[in-house]
Formats: C-alpha cells, sequence, structure tokens
C-alpha cells in the first residue's frame, strides 16, 4: 500500500455553518496534498458535504450503516441511501459504537458485508481497551474482531480497510508508540495475508490521538498505511498538516 490513506471522522461535531467554514480551509490548502484523504461526517450533512466537496481530491465517507438492506428499522441509514449521496467509506465498528451502542463483532461484520455489497469500503475498527493491554491481550482481541469480518467477508477481504484504534489512546491525547502501533499492525497484515492473495491493497490506519505532531512518526512505520483522526481533522490547519505529512 503505497498511497496513504487519511480519513477524518468528525464524529458528533459540526453544523452547516461549521462544516462550511472547515471545508473551505482545506479546500485553501489542499495544493501539496499527494494522499488519498475522507472526511467522515454525521448523515444529515452527507448532502451539504457531498456538494461542498465536488471537484475535491477529498470524499465522502459516513460513521455507521444499518446492518439491514431496508424496511422497519426505525433510526437506521442503509447502505444504499449512503451510496445515493456518493459516500465511498463508512466507518464500521467504532470503539464508542461497540461501547455506547453494544455492537458485537458479529453485527460490526454485517455492517461491512452492507457496506461492500454497495460499492463502499469499510474502515473496520479494532482495538484493545487499557485492561486488556494491561493484561497481554491486545493481540487477541485485535484479532478476535477482525476475525469476525473475515469471517462473514472472506471472499472480499481484500476491499476492506483496517483501523487499529487503542481505546485507550481515542480522544484522551495519549498517542500509542510508533513502536506500539507498528507492532499491532503487522500482526493485523499477517492476519490478511492469511486470508486473501490480496493482501497489499488493504490499507491499515492508525487512529487514537494522531495529530499535527505525531503523524509523521507514526506514518513512517512500514506498516502504518494512514490515519483515522478525530480532534484534529476538526481543525483545517491540523488536518492539513496531517494530510501533508501523509503526503511525503
Ligand atoms: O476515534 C478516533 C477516530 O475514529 C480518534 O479520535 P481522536 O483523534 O480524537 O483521538
Amino acid at each position: 500500500m503505497s498511497t496513504k490513506l487519511i480519513v477524518g471522522n468528525w464524529k458528533l461535531n459540526g453544523g452547516l455553518s461549521a462544516n462550511q467554514a472547515l471545508l473551505d480551509g482545506l479546500r485553501d490548502g489542499l495544493g501539496a496534498v499527494r494522499c488519498r484523504a475522507a472526511v467522515c461526517v454525521p448523515h444529515p450533512y452527507l448532502a451539504q458535504v457531498q456538494l461542498l466537496l465536488a471537484g475535491s481530491p477529498i470524499v465522502l465517507g459516513a460513521q455507521d450503516v444499518s446492518a439491514h438492506t431496508a424496511g422497519a428499522y426505525t433510526g437506521e441509514v442503509s447502505a444504499s441511501m449512503l451510496r445515493d449521496f456518493g459516500v465511498r467509506y463508512c466507518i464500521v465498528g467504532h470503539s464508542e459504537r461497540r461501547q455506547y451502542h453494544g455492537e458485537s463483532d458479529e453485527l460490526v461484520a454485517l455492517k461491512a458485508k452492507q457496506a461492500l455489497a454497495h460499492g463502499i469500503t469499510p474502515i473496520v475498527c479494532v482495538g484493545e481497551s487499557l485492561a486488556q493491554r494491561e493484561a497481554g491481550q491486545t493481540e487477541a482481541v485485535v484479532k478476535r474482531q477482525l476475525a469476525a469480518v473475515i469471517h462473514e467477508n472472506g471472499h472480499c477481504i481484500s476491499e476492506i480497510v483496517v483501523a487499529y484504534e487503542p481505546i485507550w489512546a481515542v480522544g484522551t491525547g495519549i498517542t500509542a508508540s510508533p513502536e506500539q502501533a507498528q507492532q499491532v499492525h503487522a500482526v493485523l497484515r499477517a492476519q490478511i495475508k492469511a486470508a486473501t492473495a490480496h493482501a497489499e491493497r488493504v490499507a491499515i490506519l492508525y487512529g487514537g490521538s494522531m495529530n499535527a505532531a505525531n503523524a509523521s512518526d507514526l506514518l513512517a512505520q512500514p506498516d502504518v498505511d494512514g490515519g483515522l483522526i478525530g480532534g484534529a481533522a476538526l481543525k483545517a490547519a491540523d488536518f492539513l498538516t496531517i494530510l501533508r505529512a501523509a503526503s511525503r
């Protein structure tokens, strides 16, 4: 995976005018950016951001998708609806959804399946809690989470993106060291290689307090193919610095 991929996860942030200001700020600084880039926005803003990104190298993403195709599932948003708005990437299994919405490995795998069936690249998030890391369970946890997705989507597993997001690093300002990230990424890479002959197509992103100051060192690791960025994706200058670091 040579061209790095940087994805902004806006989470529950934004508004019509704030989105416009952020994207205006990004557009002005994109000249030197050669990596792949996406922003995953709250569902109500898909139409707005689709229009604002027209002609931009940044592509549109969503933060969640239903495991169902259609029907009596109040509040859900389907992959075909996302597709209607030009969505190219969809985060599935973010730790905040696993934690606050009780999403299981199996549900995450079905969400990835829906995305793939509609031509949307699922960004499958995996990651351990601090307690799991301290108990030496990191490798087992991330492998179990990814195994469920491979089990359900084996035939097209080379079409996914994986994001390693240690829960203790998400939104905490504590980042995994480049060595810690590389160690887990190598484990995930080996697992993907065992599942597909096209493992080189699968980008493995790091997420968890990646910012303008630490992005270069993380992205320099051989198995870190990009980043999934929360807080620093909400400030145009910071996100642009990360995009430039990924373009070197
Ligand atoms: O959860 C994340 C991206 O999905 C990371 O969030 P922060 O960059 O704010 O730690």
